[in-house]
């Protein structure tokens, strides 16, 4: 019959000598007597301390323990494979189980099949203010707040990497439960104290994670039933006001519209805009990028193909973007980068609003709205020869000016503030204070990238804001993307404006300049002061004075 593992099996007292002073059970046994008796026997197991020992095809540990003047030997019956493995190759292996033991960043509790504590590690003793074995034979609930070793004796299932309070601190636990012959026996739990610091910037980390996700969701959510009205549009300039009030007039008609701006102004956005005010606003409003058409695919992707229509082909067909926008708005972006015999190809569509499908018998009609976009001058590039007339007359019935954003600088504050908001939320993190010199930075520089460039820069600037505020200096310090500032006197407020008093016209006026000053020279002010050929003392009293720079 197989012993039990762990059972004692043989117990002997060696003499200093080495004589046998007492021996029962497996070391009274004549071969193991004269392996105790054997030198380089005795001096490896000492060397061990724990090892393993077959005999008669059943493994045993030895555990040698040094007595005063004498020694314990004790046999115990041993089945576990892994053990055995462990002992047979590890010279170590006893060393290994006091340091787990012991490890004061991994401390342990072991509780018996009755959920009693069986054995508490001493860091974790002390940890808990537990005098040495003090626990033990209590039930664990008892002992350990929050333990949900007693759950795991009854359920055996393992909890691993969860957060546990204990003490006034979160602490990274895993419970598993310890079975013999299929059989629970126990538990262990055990405790990572390992850098509290990585495990709470773990924590951290997937918390913000976390918050990330949400705001995905939540952003994804907004995207099917994305209301992309004009509160989408951040600004209040008059120059955005101006749009929004155009963009209400036209939305609700179905006539073509060619939407104008520099790249990163926001034609995008005004596109779903007009989407969204119109009555098609419940219909798709499917987006295509003009540029990114190729001439041989241009055909299958606008106008969509019957099932075999080619080798390859869907075996299905599939609906072109004119029929998936049926209802809605079909929204071409960078129209003016458009091939030439794509434009020949939308140019037929537009005319009658009839679609024929490759491989098709017969063209049928689709209702759709155009909208289409691009920041290049059209109609220079008509007089070039590369984009068609007849073509330019279809899609500009009515067309839009976007303003770059360096005609409407007061706008700046507020998308500042909506960018700012938008990145803490997705990092969850709380929104940084911004400070006026910050703004007044940001509203000097020209901005050739527009609102795509301030987007970067506020996020940037979220990065390396320093103790939750971003100052002028987040910005110079660490970016290397602005231009210096091509904006004209007269949109800078450099012009004298009627109707206001002398002094506070010059007062502007050497506001501003002594604002670019210390822009262009990073904040240094002697050098403002040596440029503008004015004093250091003069130059600090107007600072002091609160002069808005
Ligand atoms: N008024 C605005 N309010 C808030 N965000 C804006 C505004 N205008 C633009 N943005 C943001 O700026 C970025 C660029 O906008 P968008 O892609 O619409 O520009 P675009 O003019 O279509 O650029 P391109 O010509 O390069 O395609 C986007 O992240 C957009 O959300």
């Amino acid at each position: 019959m197989e012993a039990e593992s762990g059972v004692v099996e043989g117990l002997a007292v060696l003499k200093s000598d080495g004589s046998v002073l007492y021996s029962t059970g497996l070391a009274g046994d004549q071969r193991v007597r004269s392996l105790m008796a054997d030198k380089a026997w005795m001096a490896s197991a000492r060397h061990h301390r724990l090892q393993s020992l077959t005999l008669d095809r059943r493994s045993y540990s030895v555990l040698v323990t040094p007595m005063r003047g004498a020694e314990l030997i004790v046999f115990s019956a041993l089945t576990g494979q892994a053990v055995l493995e462990f002992l047979g190759s590890v010279d170590f292996a006893y060393d290994i189980l006091e340091h787990l033991l012991t490890d004061p960043f991994d401390a342990m509790t072991v509780v018996d099949g009755e959920a009693r504590v069986a054995y508490v590690s001493p860091v974790h003793e002390r940890f808990f203010g537990l005098s040495r074995g003090e626990a033990n034979g209590r039930p664990v609930r008892e002992v350990i707040e929050n333990t949900r070793l007693d759950k795991i004796v009854a359920t055996g299932l393992p909890e691993v990497g969860e957060i546990q309070h204990m003490r006034g601190s979160e602490r990274v636990v895993s419970r598993v439960p310890i079975r013999r012959d299929g059989r629970i026996v126990g538990a262990v739990g055990r405790v990572m104290f390992k850098g509290p610091q990585q495990v709470e910037a773990l924590a951290r980390r997937v918390n913000a994670l976390e918050n990330e996700v949400r705001f995905y969701k939540r952003e994804a959510a907004a995207l099917r039933t994305r209301s992309y009205g004009l509160d989408e549009l951040i600004g209040e300039s008059p120059a955005m006001q101006r749009l929004k009030s155009e963009l209400t007039k036209i939305a609700p008609l179905s006539i073509p519209v060619l939407i104008h701006g520099e790249s990163g102004t926001g034609k995008e956005l005004v596109a779903h805009a007009l989407h969204r005010l119109s009555p098609r606003r419940d219909a798709t409003h499917v987006m295509v990028n003009a540029a990114a058409l190729p001439a041989t695919l241009v055909e299958s992707e606008l106008f969509g193909y019957e099932p075999g229509a080619f080798t390859g082909a869907d075996r299905k067909g599939r609906k072109g973007k004119f029929e998936q926008a049926a209802g809605g708005t079909i929204f071409l972006d960078e129209i003016g980068d458009m091939p030439m015999e794509v434009q020949a190809k939308l140019l037929r569509v537009l005319q009658d609003h009839m679609v024929e499908r490759i491989g098709g018998d017969r063209p049928y009609q689709v209702d759709f709205r155009l909208v289409t976009a691009t920041n290049r001058n059209l109609q220079d590039l008509v007089g070039q020869g590369q984009f068609r007339l007849d073509l330019y007359y279809r899609i500009s019935p009515i067309s839009i000016e976007v303003p770059p954003l360096r005609r409407r600088i007061d706008d700046i504050p507020q998308l500042v503030a909506h960018f700012l908001k938008e990145v803490a939320g997705r990092h969850g993190y709380p929104v940084p204070e911004v400070e006026e010199s910050a703004l007044a930075y940001l509203m000097e520089q020209a901005w050739p990238g527009n609102i795509r460039q301030l987007r970067h820069e506020v996020e940037r600037a979220f990065v390396f804001a320093e103790n939750g505020r971003i100052s002028a200096d987040t910005f110079v310090g660490h970016s290397d993307s602005f231009v210096p500032p091509v904006v004209p006197p007269e949109e800078r407020g450099l012009l004298p404006r009627r109707g206001e008093s002398l002094k506070s016209n010059l007062g502007r006026v050497e506001a501003e300049l002594v604002r670019e000053a210390l822009v262009r020279h990073k904040g240094n002010k002697k050098r403002v002061a040596e440029e503008l050929g004015i004093s250091r003392s003069y130059l600090y009293k107007l600072l002091d004075e609160g002069m808005r720079l």
